[in-house]
């Protein structure tokens, strides 16, 4: 696909095609004796408008893992979030979670498959007028009949583990941005989900803050046997919690494998993208004619 602008009309500042991925084909990043991924995206297409954003995309999510989704701004990674979870569907191809075609579900199948997704998203989105308790127990008590007093363990249990039980009398709009994200993942846990979806989890945090979420992804991770998909600009804070990562650009996987194989990659554009360099395959510059030419014209 080379030097095409697959941006509609943006800047040209798209790379030439990179040394294919390692992973994301036929297996993807898994080896041949790995139990099946949670989701296995193949032959991904899908465009708004003349707009190509994803074009034949192959890729796997482990089961159990954390696997980071990056790349540049607009390329695609709240996209392919909402594909997977049914709010978007593909163009072609397929993409199946826990062996279900979700672009082929019926909406009540659907509804339930997404039942089993947990989603957190860079607003937090609490509702304002309930307070932590209540926003924690939202969930459960619209999609479960367990009794109040049920609810009212494991909506504790669920503030305990990210460190805000103390908090659960306190309002939204009384926290800190980095205490109401720790809310919105207590939310996004309730269900016990088998999966959580990240967009985007440090954006506008400080460090402490940023250090406190990576650690609750993790634990909460391992300590549930979730799967995780983060997606993230924060190249080095994601990858320190990642075991795996995809690095996504011009419509394809460019890079994909453990988080150490990305990390350690040689080829162009996932090192200019990991070491935020000015320039490289993604240019700078968008195309003009010479410069001397412009001015002297
Ligand atoms: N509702 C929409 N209608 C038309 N185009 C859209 C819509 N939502 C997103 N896009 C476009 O689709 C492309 C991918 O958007 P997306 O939000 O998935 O990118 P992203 O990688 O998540 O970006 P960021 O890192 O900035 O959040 C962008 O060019 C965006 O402008």
């Amino acid at each position: 696909m080379g030097q095409r602008n697959r941006h509609g009309g943006g800047p040209s500042v798209i790379a030439p095609a990179p040394a294919p991925a390692r992973g994301g084909v036929d297996g993807g990043i898994l080896g041949p004796d790995a139990p099946p991924p949670l989701v296995r995206v193949r032959g991904l297409t899908f465009a708004r408008g003349s707009h190509l954003i994803f074009d034949g995309v192959d890729l796997d999510i482990p089961r159990g893992r954390v696997t980071a989704v990056m790349g540049p701004s607009g390329t695609g990674k709240t996209t392919l979030l909402n594909l997977i979870t049914g709010q978007l569907r593909p163009q072609s191809g397929t993409i199946e979670v826990d062996g279900e075609p979700v672009h082929r579900l019926t909406r009540r199948d659907l509804f339930r498959l997404r039942m089993r997704m947990g989603m957190l998203f860079q607003t937090g989105a609490l509702l304002t007028d309930l307070s932590v308790f209540d926003n924690v127990a939202y969930p459960l008590r619209e999609h479960t009949r367990l009794p109040e007093s049920m609810i009212r363990r494991l909506v504790l249990m669920k503030l305990e583990a990210v460190g805000l039980r103390g908090a659960c009398d306190q309002m939204p709009a009384t926290l800190s941005g980095g205490m109401a994200r720790r809310v919105a993942l207590a939310r996004a846990v309730a269900l016990d989900p088998m999966m959580i979806l990240y967009d985007e989890p440090f954006s506008g945090q400080d460090p402490i803050s940023l250090g406190v979420l990576m650690s609750l992804i993790r634990q909460l991770n391992d300590a549930s046997r979730m799967t995780s998909v983060v997606v993230s600009h924060d190249v080095a804070e994601t990858l320190r919690i990642a075991d795996y990562a995809y690095l996504i650009a011009n419509g394809r996987v460019m890079e994909a494998g453990t988080a150490d194989q990305v990390r350690a990659s040689r080829a162009a554009w996932p090192r200019q993208f990991l070491q935020g360099l000015p320039d490289g395959p993604a240019r700078f510059h968008v195309p003009a004619p010479d410069l001397a030419h412009d001015i002297l014209a």
